[in-house]
């Protein structure tokens, strides 16, 4: 039986088990990825398609009208009171006093304290959870926050609403987003956003594996790892993102005065 004292708690996408309907299993990422699962369950994509689009609809939904926004990626494993901690407090305060929503993952560890950070300043703080296998819920600090099924259109929304990365110190999920972030901005399919990784010593090695090898073996090209900024200096990263900004609009107005000329021209034609 079920009491007010049993503290089971499950989110599944936006929907949230307590007590005795908690079920245990697998995550939605999961049962779309593992294809030795009953065959059943081809029958039900048509459903789940419907299901990925409406986590397209929430997320622009709920994130179009942001102000500017800066997606943060870190550790989950970041222990509240560590400097890596006070960083990211650091960071997300720095950003919302410069006037920037800050996006985060909404998990522990270095989100939360961005999500804090920001929050405390006054900001916009948003947390973008994801379903996980084991209980997980948004940190505290989220003001304004969203769940997840999938990955993939999780990873849209950190894209799409923000005008750069700042990644601090992680495993593998904090490398996977720098990593995908890079490629984007490598293969133009994003073209407005600086990536930027706060902690000269925890990055360094992999800047000096980045510039060794893959670029002398000619896998990255030197401008490419021109994409990547590294700081300790929260400020320092605060300013290089409204440098990006005024250029990108510079570069902007440009064009559309050169649209506007050729315009002109046509018309006197
Ligand atoms: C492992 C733990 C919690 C996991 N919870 C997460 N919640 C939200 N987002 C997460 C979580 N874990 C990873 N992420 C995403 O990847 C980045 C951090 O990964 P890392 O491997 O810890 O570097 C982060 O930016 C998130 O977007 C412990 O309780």
């Amino acid at each position: 039986m079920s009491s007010a004292h049993d503290s089971r708690e499950h989110q599944r996408g936006p929907v949230l088990y307590r007590r005795s309907q908690v079920k245990e299993g697998s995550t939605t990422d999961q049962r779309l990825l593992d294809s030795r699962g009953p065959t059943e369950w081809l029958h039900t994509d048509p459903w789940r398609v419907l299901r990925i689009q409406s986590e397209f609809v929430e997320g622009f939904g709920l994130l179009a009208e942001l102000p500017a926004a800066v997606s943060v990626f870190g550790s989950a494993r970041t222990r509240p009171g560590s400097p890596e901690y006070d960083a990211g407090i650091a960071l997300g305060a720095a950003l919302a006093h410069a006037g920037y929503a800050v996006i985060t993952g909404g998990g522990p560890g270095t989100m939360e304290a961005v999500n804090r950070g920001a929050s405390e300043a006054g900001g916009v703080s948003v947390g973008l959870g994801i379903e996980l296998p084991f209980e997980q819920k948004l940190n505290d600090w989220v003001d304004v926050g969203v769940n997840f099924r999938y990955f993939f259109a999780r990873k849209t929304m950190f894209v799409k609403y923000a005008q750069a990365f700042v990644i601090m110190p992680g495993g593998f999920g904090t490398l996977d987003e720098t990593f995908e972030a890079l490629t984007l901005v490598q293969t133009r399919k994003v073209t407005r956003f600086p990536v930027i990784l706060y902690g000269t010593e925890y990055w360094g090695g992999l800047i000096d594996w980045l510039r060794g090898p893959v670029q002398a073996g000619g896998k990255v090209r030197s401008t490419d790892l021109d994409l990547i900024y590294v700081s300790d200096d929260v400020d320092q990263i605060v300013a290089r993102i409204v440098e990006a900004a005024q250029e990108r609009s510079a570069q902007q107005a440009a064009e559309e005065r050169a649209v506007a000329a050729v315009a002109r021209t046509n018309d006197v034609r």
